[in-house]
């Protein structure tokens, strides 16, 4: 019975086994290619999988461009070869190399119909110019390669001497407090320039005007409640972080209007007590640092500290859907286990977390670029009202 009924409805396995088998066969791929009915097909994945073999080079040519800062001179209108050979310091010969290759990648635009060929912003160079967190992030991969030049040896846990587990002491320690000679201005300001894109979805895709009081927590240098203080300006904000990071906060802080309206606490958000309760408390990128039992530990420390009706907000990539699955599961996957901490989780193992803690009522918030950030959010109930 169960021969017949495969045998009209095969299984997936089936379907995967002959699809697999046919695809791994080299005549069947040179058939495929020159057959017109398949060979866009064959074309899409050749090409698609010759860019995972390449990819490296392809990002290679885009921090040459970064750091030549190729795409401030061309951000100022389109310039001929030996215009943009002099600003970057290169040979003719080489510069149309590297401009070629940018080509090729849809980050240059090369136009030869005048007198003089003239070099461009394409659209994804021009979308890169607008986003100065995605230039600091290209700068610091040259720590992240060099981490995953053994990604084998990585795997089998040898990350302790990586560039990334000294950048973000924390991680390596995993007691909290960095150690004297740390350079925490270098992480802190790392992830202030990647913080715009976050804050602005976080932002766009979730009201709290409703909230009173909001803590965030490992807030770094203040930047998304500065942005979160300009756009509601009721809402009393309070910034939690390791106490070299918190001087930093409040330096930077300080030096805006925002000085009086966001107070910066100092201590370690495992142990030390939270400064008062919140009805907001917000956890952006955090999470994804840390092994799940420490991950409840935090957020049971947040539940704890919220007055009834409180809300508690994490922020942060995550795998899940078509567009963040790289991003969450390949990239931050891979960045984390360099650091030495730490995972990317789908919004339901987050909503396994948050449940864990004791937190209500979990859901996720859709956002308009989740490769910035996906969120969720968990409530506890006001007083004598039992969530169903
Ligand atoms: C062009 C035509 C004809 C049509 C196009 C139509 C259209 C709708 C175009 C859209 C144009 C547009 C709005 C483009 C927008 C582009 C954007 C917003 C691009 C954003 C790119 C952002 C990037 C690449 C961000 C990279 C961020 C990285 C790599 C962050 C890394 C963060 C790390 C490692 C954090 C670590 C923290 C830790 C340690 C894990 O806790
Ligand atoms: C990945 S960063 C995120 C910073 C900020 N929320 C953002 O999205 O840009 C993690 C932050 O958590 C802080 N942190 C790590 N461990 C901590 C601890 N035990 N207590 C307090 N803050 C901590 C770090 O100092 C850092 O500022």
């Amino acid at each position: 019975m169960r021969a017949i009924r495969r045998f009209f409805r095969p299984s997936r396995d089936w379907w995967r086994d002959v699809r697999n088998r046919k695809l791994a066969d080299p005549d069947f791929q040179r058939s495929a290619a020159n057959f017109a009915l398949t060979r866009p097909f064959a074309r899409r994945s050749s090409r698609r999988l010759f860019d995972l073999v390449a990819g490296f080079v392809y990002s290679q040519a885009l921090t040459a461009a970064v750091e030549l800062e190729l795409f401030t001179v061309l951000s100022r209108g389109p310039r001929t070869l030996p215009e943009v050979a002099v600003a970057a310091g290169l040979t003719q010969d080489a510069c149309e190399r590297l401009l070629r290759a940018l080509q090729s990648i849809d980050l240059v635009e090369i136009d030869d119909s005048g007198e003089e060929t003239t070099y461009a912003l394409a659209a994804l160079g021009a979308a890169l110019v607008a986003n100065p967190g995605a230039t600091a992030m290209i700068r610091h991969h040259k720590d992240l390669y060099q981490d995953l030049s053994d990604p084998v040896a990585l795997l089998r846990g040898r990350h302790s001497e990586t560039r990334l587990a000294k950048l973000w002491p924390y991680a390596a320690e995993a007691k909290g407090q960095p150690p004297a000679d740390a350079n925490v201005a270098a992480y802190t300001d790392l992830m202030a320039a990647s913080q715009d894109l976050v804050a602005d979805e976080i932002l766009s895709a979730y009201d709290l005007s409703w909230a009173k009081r909001m803590l965030d927590l490992g807030g770094g240098d203040g930047r998304f409640l500065r942005k979160v203080a300009a756009a509601h300006p009721d809402i009393e904000l309070h910034l939690f972080d390791l106490p070299p990071v918190a001087a930093i906060a409040r330096e930077r802080i300080g030096d805006t209007r925002f000085g009086r309206r966001i107070i910066v606490h100092e201590g370690d958000f495992f142990t030390d007590l939270y400064p008062d309760r919140f009805d907001l408390i917000s956890l952006v990128r955090i999470i994804h640092d840390h092994e799940d039992a420490e991950a409840v530990r935090l957020l049971t420390r947040a539940r704890d500290a919220l007055t009834p009706g409180g809300v508690v907000v994490v922020a942060e990539p995550m795998a899940g859907s078509a567009d963040s699955a790289a991003v969450a599961d390949a990239y931050f996957g891979f960045y984390l286990m360099a650091m030495g901490r730490g995972r990317p989780r789908r919004p339901s193992e987050i909503a396994g977390l948050m449940n864990a803690a004791g937190l209500q009522r979990v859901h996720r918030i859709p956002t308009a670029l989740p490769i910035a950030t996906s969120i969720m959010i968990g409530e506890i109930p006001r007083r004598n009202v039992r969530f169903t």
